[in-house]
């Protein structure tokens, strides 16, 4: 495990760095799952920078992630676009997943719209539907192995932060006014995203595990940015593609790979952009209890 504490100062260092190289002040963070990159693209008038360029900043280690920061405009905001996000099981501490989110805390950002890639529990869910985070179940986070484990630092937020009210309501229904407007159908579904540990994919007893438990999807990721995001006062919106089927049959031939997870991000990637590009254009400024 990567042991060094990236906390308050480490994130300004990474803020001036950003503003001395950027002339955009974000109020939008977004972070991209695996496969999702390519919505950076569409940003206009964009600053690029490699992770490896950002003062603290780790290192992208997954394919599908390619380590880059964008700042531009996107959907009428001023957004700061992670093309790849960092996960616990590459050997990162939540405490350094986390901290491009509190950079983004510091930059000005009031409003986070995190993807993710997962495969479905719930059996009515089909590859390529896009669920809408209501909720999660962060199986590292009920075992103390969070973000915010450790000395609490109250500029950030308050030691026991709620997390019950952490998917924002109008922020989901305004997705859901966009998906219906650009006919998904039954393919916008609204469910429950389990995070667990990986890398490794789940057994079938595991998966009938967190489909009992009220899971709808599972993956490796998000949850720890939604903590520490909620914790320092940013409103958050979630989706899922859901690019593979969770095993639920014993003895089963069907397998979950990196590969379909990809293969499944490149071919939502309209949707996913559509969706979210059009969630921020009618999106409206967080109200001041946020
Ligand atoms: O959650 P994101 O980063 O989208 O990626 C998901 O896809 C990878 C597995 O294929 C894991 O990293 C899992 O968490
Ligand atoms: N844990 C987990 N993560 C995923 N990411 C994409 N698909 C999956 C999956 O089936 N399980």
């Amino acid at each position: 495990m990567e042991g060094k504490t990236l906390g308050y100062e480490q994130c300004e260092q990474a803020v001036t760095w950003l503003r001395d190289h950027s002339q955009h002040r974000p109020s939008v963070g977004i972070v991209l799952g695996s496969g999702h990159s390519a919505l950076a693209d569409q940003v206009i008038k964009a600053d690029i920078f490699s992770y490896a360029d950002i003062p603290h900043f780790p290192r992208s280690t997954v394919p599908g992630h390619v380590g880059r920061l964008v700042l531009g405009e996107l959907g009428g905001h001023t957004c700061v676009v992670m093309q790849g996000r960092f996960h616990m099981y590459e050997g990162y501490s939540a405490n350094t997943v986390v901290f491009p989110v509190r950079v983004m805390k510091l930059l000005g950002v009031h409003t986070l719209l995190l993807t993710n890639a997962a495969g479905g529990l719930n059996p009515e869910y089909n590859v390529g539907d896009i669920m809408l985070v209501k909720d999660h179940i962060f199986l590292p986070g009920l075992a103390a192995h969070g973000p915010l484990v450790g000395p609490n630092d109250e500029r950030f937020g308050p030691r026991f932060p709620s997390t019950s009210d952490a998917y924002d309501p109008e922020l989901r229904a305004i997705a859901r006014a966009v998906a219906k407007e650009l006919k998904f159908g039954q393919r916008l579904r609204e469910g429950v995203y389990v995070m667990e540990g990986g890398p490794a994919f789940e057994s079938v007893a595991e998966c009938r595990m967190l489909k009992l438990m009220g899971g709808d999807a599972v993956g490796m990721s998000t949850v720890p940015e939604v903590h520490v995001a909620r914790h320092c006062g940013i409103r958050v919106f979630a989706i899922s593609l859901i690019t593979n089927l969770a095993v639920l049959e014993f003895d089963s031939p069907q397998r979950a790979t990196h590969a379909e997870v990809l293969e499944t991000g490149q071919r939502s990637a309209a949707n996913i952009q559509q969706l979210i590009i059009n969630l921020l254009t009618c999106m409206p400024p967080p109200t001041p209890s946020d």
